[in-house]
Order: structure tokens, then sequence, then C-alpha cells
């Protein structure tokens, strides 16, 4: 949905053609009081401010050049009360992410980006070759406009992503839509109902300070086998989405990515699914994780 100043209307809950390509919203993922531990806990550690966005790299590394994983680069390991978050929401059931359960933990990627208001994230699909199905995003802080575009089609969807709710993207949503923020300081979103007065439109909201943990699953040389091979790097297709945030000059393994800019939201509303509510405590998983860092786009 269009305000008409090209500014798209996020919606408060997953657009159906969102949620069939593979795109969920989980809401309350960690609870009030977890939200502020982790941000205390995330704003103790070491913060990469070299590029536009600070950083936070933590797990295992994926080496761009060799396309495998990188073991014996040396990152730091998840601090513990992050650790334990992450890995009760690996845990959940049924699966939050298809790898959550499964997969070797010291394949894990936790990347952590602060977005202060005016600050994005430009259109890009995460590398193909480096990570597996099912990327997880975590909102810390305050809530923000999320755009899925899918590739070569007209399909634009603006999504609200709630603080402490954990966004998936898995299947297509995965590989075949960009992902991006916009670079603005406020964001147009869908106006709860109100109480006898229907729909009540859209109202601007100004953009808070976010703190995004990613969760991904680094993928170890076995390439990328997915059902877009027109656009897996895996499979002889388009490479990387623009822009790559590995710089062809970086040292390897470097966690570099170029600072950038990215344009106005564009249109896009339909039908809606709603958001799953997390309510449950999950319950805890007991295999230790070995995490370091490394992103790629
Ligand atoms: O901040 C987010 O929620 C998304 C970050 C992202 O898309 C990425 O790191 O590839
Ligand atoms: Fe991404």
């Amino acid at each position: 949905m269009s305000a008409g100043d090209g500014v798209a209307v996020a919606a408060l809950e997953v657009p159906e053609p969102l949620a069939l390509a593979g795109l969920s919203l989980h809401l309350d993922a960690v609870s009030e009081a977890e939200e502020t531990a982790l941000l205390a806990l995330i704003d103790s550690q070491p913060w990469d401010a070299t590029l536009k966005r600070r950083t936070q790299h933590y797990g295992c590394r994926f080496d761009f050049r060799r396309k495998t994983v990188d073991p014996s680069a040396a990152a730091p390991p998840v601090p513990a009360g992050l650790g334990a978050i992450v890995r009760r929401l690996l845990a959940a059931e049924p699966p939050l992410l298809p790898w959550g359960r499964a997969s070797s933990p010291e394949r894990l990627q936790v990347t952590i980006i602060e977005y202060p208001p005016g600050i994005g994230i430009a259109p890009h699909v995460d590398t193909h070759s480096a990570f597996a199905d099912g990327i997880g995003a975590l909102t810390l802080g305050a809530g923000v406009a999320f755009r899925m575009q899918q590739r070569e089609a007209a399909a634009d969807y603006a999504v609200w992503l709630p603080e402490r709710s954990l966004l998936v993207m898995r299947g297509a949503a995965r590989y075949a839509w960009r992902h991006s923020i916009s670079s603005r300081r406020h964001d147009r979103v869908e106006a709860p109902p109100t109480e006898g007065a229907g729909d009540a439109g859209c109202e601007w909201r100004p953009r808070g300070r976010r703190v995004s943990v990613t969760l991904r699953l680094v993928l170890d040389g076995e390439g990328c086998s997915c059902a877009w091979p027109q656009w897996c790097d895996s499979q002889g297709g388009v490479a990387i989405e623009l822009p790559t945030r590995l710089r062809p000059d970086a040292p390897m393994c470097s966690g570099g990515e170029q600072a950038r800019e990215d344009g106005a939201i564009g249109d896009g509303e339909k039908g809606h699914a709603r958001p799953e509510r997390l309510g449950a405590p999950l319950s805890l998983h007991s295999s230790p994780m070995q995490i370091d860092s490394q992103q790629g786009t």
C-alpha cells in the first residue's frame, strides 16, 4: 500500500504472498527483560565502527575467496548471555530456523548491526554460496520497516518488524527476494485498527535505535543447491546482488562491507498472514556453541 508519496506503508502482518514465499515473523521471541539485558551485553562488547553501521561478528567465518569455512580464523565466541538466547531460539520446536536443531553449532554465524535513525541497508540477497537456507533476524531496541522485493518481478512489500521479534527468511524469500531497510528517520506504518473505527489508515513512526542480531548457518564448501540457479553463485547464475559486502581488496575474512545508501521504499501490500506469537518459553539447547565472525551479502 502506498501513501502516495513514494513511501510504502509497512504492513503490521506479513502479507500473504510473502508468507507463501517463506517469510515469517515471530513476535516476542525474547522478553522485555531479555531485550534490555541483551542490549546492555551487546553494548559492553567492542563494536567495529569502521563502517557506516557499527557491527559485531561472532561465529563461523566464511572465506569468500575459497568459498569455504575458515576454521583457522579466530573470532570472539558469542558472549554467554547472547549464546544462551540464541541456543534457545535454535532449539525451538517446531523449528524457527530449518537448520537450528540439526546443524553443527560450529557453523553458526551471529552478526550484530546497529541502525541509528536514518541508517538502513541496501537491497541485497545474502550470498547463496555462503549461507544455508533459513536466515533469522532478531530486532532489539526499536522496530523498523523491512522491505522485500521479488527479483525480476513487481512484488514489493514493506513489513513492520516490532522490537523483540524474530524475522525468518526461507525458500524464495531467502533466495529470490531482495531485502533492505531504507535510510530514513521515520517509517510509514499501518495504524492498528481502533475499536469501532475500522481501518485507521497509517501513521508515521519515528525510528529509534535498532540493533539486529542475524543468525545464519555458514556452508562449508558444499555450495548452494537452491531452486533458483539463475541467481545462485554456486550454480553459475548471477552471483551477488548489489552491493557486495566484501571489498575486492579486503583482507580475507575481514568482514568488510562497503558503505552504501539505499533509496525510497516502493509500493506493496495485499493480504496478510498473522505473525506467530512466541508466548511459551522455549527449551534450552544443551550443545556447546563455538561462534565467530564474517558476514557476506
Ligand atoms: O538488520 C537486519 O535485520 C538484516 C541484516 C541483513 O540483511 C544482513 O546482515 O544481511
Ligand atoms: Fe541480509
